[in-house]
C-alpha cells in the first residue's frame, strides 16, 4: 500500500452534481444523489458502502454504461452527458475498460479471442503480438488457447482484465472484481491491479472487501447515494472499521459515540 498518491495532473473522471433516479413518484429511488467527485488520473480509487448505497450505479454512470438524470460526467475533458449514443458507444469501446464480478467472458471463444474482441468491436484487426502481450501482462501467456471453462476463476478474471486493457483505456472500472474469487486468487488479481496503478493506470473499483479496498490509494464511502466519507492510505482494519460505522448507520460521529474501532473523526490522512 502506498501512502503517497502519485497522480498525474487532472482528473481521469469528474462527476459534477450527478444523480440517477430509478422509478417515479413515491416509488422513486435516488440511487445516486447529487454526487460531486473526482477520480484522479493515475490513481486507484475504491468505492465502498452498505448494500444498496449506489456503488454499482455510480460506477456505471462514471463509465458511461448508464445515462444520468442530472449533472455531468467527464472522462478527461469529454462530457459524456453531452454526446449521443453512437459516440458514447465508441468511447466505451476505446477509452474505458470494464471488469465485472462474474468475468462475463464468452464461453465459446479462447482466452486470446476474448481479449481480441474489443479491438474487433472497435473495427480494428488485432495484431497477434498485441493480444499475446496483453495476456502475458496478466501472467497468462501460456493459456491463450484455453476456453473459459478450462481456466480457474482467478485466471478467468485475469483474462477479463486483459480484455478490458487491450485497448489501453484511460480508466479501468471494476465492479467487485474479487467478489467471486477465493482469497489466494483475489490476491493475484489485486497484485495485478496494484502493479497497473503503479504503472500509471487510472482504476475505479467497487468492493465490499476491506482487504481489497486497502490496496487502492483512496477509498470513497457512499451511503444513500451520497459520498459521505473518504480515506487515503488506510489499512484494512481502518477501512473495515469505517465501513462498519457507515453500515451501522452511525457515520463518523456515531463511531466515536459507540466506540467502534479506531476510525476517529479525523479527515482523510495522506
Ligand atoms: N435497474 C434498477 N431499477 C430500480 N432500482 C434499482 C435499479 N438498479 C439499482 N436500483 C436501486 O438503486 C439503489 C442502488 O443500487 P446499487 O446496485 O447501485 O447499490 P450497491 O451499493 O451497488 O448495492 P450492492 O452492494 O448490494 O451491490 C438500490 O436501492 C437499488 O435497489
Amino acid at each position: 500500500m502506498t501512502t503517497t498518491t502519485m497522480t498525474r495532473a487532472g482528473a481521469a473522471v469528474t462527476l459534477r452534481g450527478v444523480s440517477r433516479v430509478y422509478g417515479r413518484g413515491t416509488a422513486a429511488v435516488r440511487a445516486v444523489d447529487n454526487v460531486t467527485l473526482e477520480f484522479p488520473r493515475g490513481g486507484w480509487t475504491a468505492v465502498m458502502g452498505p448494500s444498496g448505497s449506489g456503488k454499482s450505479t455510480l460506477l456505471h454512470c462514471a463509465a458511461g454504461l448508464e445515462r444520468v438524470d442530472g449533472g455531468q460526467v467527464l472522462l478527461g475533458d469529454t462530457d459524456l452527458t453531452a454526446i449521443g449514443d453512437r459516440a458514447l458507444t465508441a468511447l466505451r469501446r476505446t477509452r474505458i475498460g470494464f471488469v465485472f464480478q462474474s468475468f462475463n467472458l464468452i464461453g465459446s471463444l479462447t482466452a486470446a479471442q476474448n481479449v481480441a474482441l474489443p479491438l474487433r468491436l472497435a473495427g480494428r484487426r488485432p495484431r497477434g503480438a498485441e493480444v499475446r502481450d496483453t495476456l502475458a501482462a496478466v501472467g497468462l501467456a501460456d493459456r491463450a488457447r484455453h476456453r473459459p471453462r478450462e481456466l480457474s476463476g482467478g485466471q478467468q478474471q485475469r483474462v477479463a482484465i486483459a480484455r478490458a486493457m487491450v485497448t489501453r483505456p484511460e480508466v479501468l472500472f471494476a465492479d467487485e472484481p474479487t467478489g467471486a474469487l477465493d482469497s489466494s486468487a483475489a490476491h493475484v488479481v489485486l497484485d495485478l491491479l496494484r502493479q497497473m496503478a503503479d504503472a500509471g493506470q487510472s482504476i475505479v473499483m467497487v468492493t465490499h472487501d476491506p482487504m481489497a479496498a486497502a490496496r487502492a490509494d483512496a477509498v470513497v464511502f457512499l451511503r444513500d447515494g451520497r459520498v459521505v466519507d473518504r480515506l487515503v492510505g488506510a489499512g484494512p482494519r481502518e477501512v473495515a472499521d469505517r465501513l462498519a460505522g457507515w453500515e451501522a448507520g452511525l457515520g463518523q460521529a456515531g463511531l466515536g459515540q459507540a466506540g467502534l474501532g479506531q476510525a476517529g473523526l479525523g479527515k482523510a490522512r495522506r
